[in-house]
């Protein structure tokens, strides 16, 4: 309960008072997504409690008849997939636990996950981004379990993003989790943002990439890779 209220007095004016007083502190300067410090001191049924009522609010002003049986449960709809689903990857408890295991087969060739479907959101309008990842890895030892791979990409998919730093964040999640630098990532996704609204563009698509290690410093490792990437 006393979580509750403390909680609740963070929730309204006082709440965006004090970010305005924090000026860009409270901005991420890296490639980690800008979280408040106290950001997992809510359990996520109280996050979807506050959304729920916070979303029927934003309903309501829109003038929608919240008594309609198609309408009622959207507000708790809302709140439950933004906190368990398309935004778990902000809470680190959702971080998968990487599954590795020892080279022993000595594979000392670059092994390249293609094709991972994900999809995301984009930061600026909360619509979605969605498309693909290629990630190649050379191992330093350690192999990690294929799916592992696939379900980084879909955690840090799963936050309010922009594409560049969903690309930074897949990339050096890999190189510390495998102990190398030798990693890449390459995303090509849509974003609803440019195709449904605004510009309408439902041509256009984003790349953006990541190398490390041999993958910088080596055309010819980087120029494999690209190979097995069909953009
Ligand atoms: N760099 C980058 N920009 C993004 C990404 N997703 C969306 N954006 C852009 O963020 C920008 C936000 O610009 P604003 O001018 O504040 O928003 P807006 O008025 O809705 O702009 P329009 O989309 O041009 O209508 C837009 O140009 C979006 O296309 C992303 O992943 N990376
Ligand atoms: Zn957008």
């Amino acid at each position: 309960m006393k979580q509750k209220e403390t909680l609740l007095n963070t929730m309204g004016i006082n709440y965006a008072q004090e970010i305005e007083e924090m000026g860009e502190d409270h901005v991420g300067t890296s490639y980690e997504t800008p979280l408040r410090a106290d950001a997992f001191e809510m359990d996520d049924d109280l996050k979807i409690e506050l959304i729920g009522k916070h979303f029927k609010e934003i309903m309501h002003i829109m003038g929608l008849d919240l008594s309609d049986d198609s309408l009622k449960g959207t507000p708790h709809r809302v709140a439950k997939m933004y906190v368990k689903e398309i935004f778990s990857g902000l809470n680190p408890k959702n971080k998968p636990a990487a599954k590795l295991f020892e080279n022993k087969y000595k594979y000392n060739e670059m092994l390249v996950e293609k094709d991972i479907t994900f999809f995301s959101n984009c930061e600026h309008h909360f619509v979605p981004i969605y498309g693909k990842a290629h990630v190649a890895y050379i191992s330093n030892g350690t192999v990690i379990g294929l799916s592992k791979i696939n379900r980084i990409v879909q955690y840090f998919a799963k936050r309010p993003q922009v594409q560049e730093r969903l690309t930074m964040q897949i990339g050096n999640e890999l190189k510390e989790i495998l102990g190398t630098n030798d990693v890449a990532v390459i995303l090509d996704a849509d974003h609803m943002c440019v195709s449904s609204r605004g510009i309408n563009d439902v041509n256009s698509s984003t790349v953006t990439s990541f190398y490390g290690g041999k993958f910088e410093k080596d055309e010819q490792t980087r120029n494999e890779f690209l190979k097995y990437v069909s953009l």
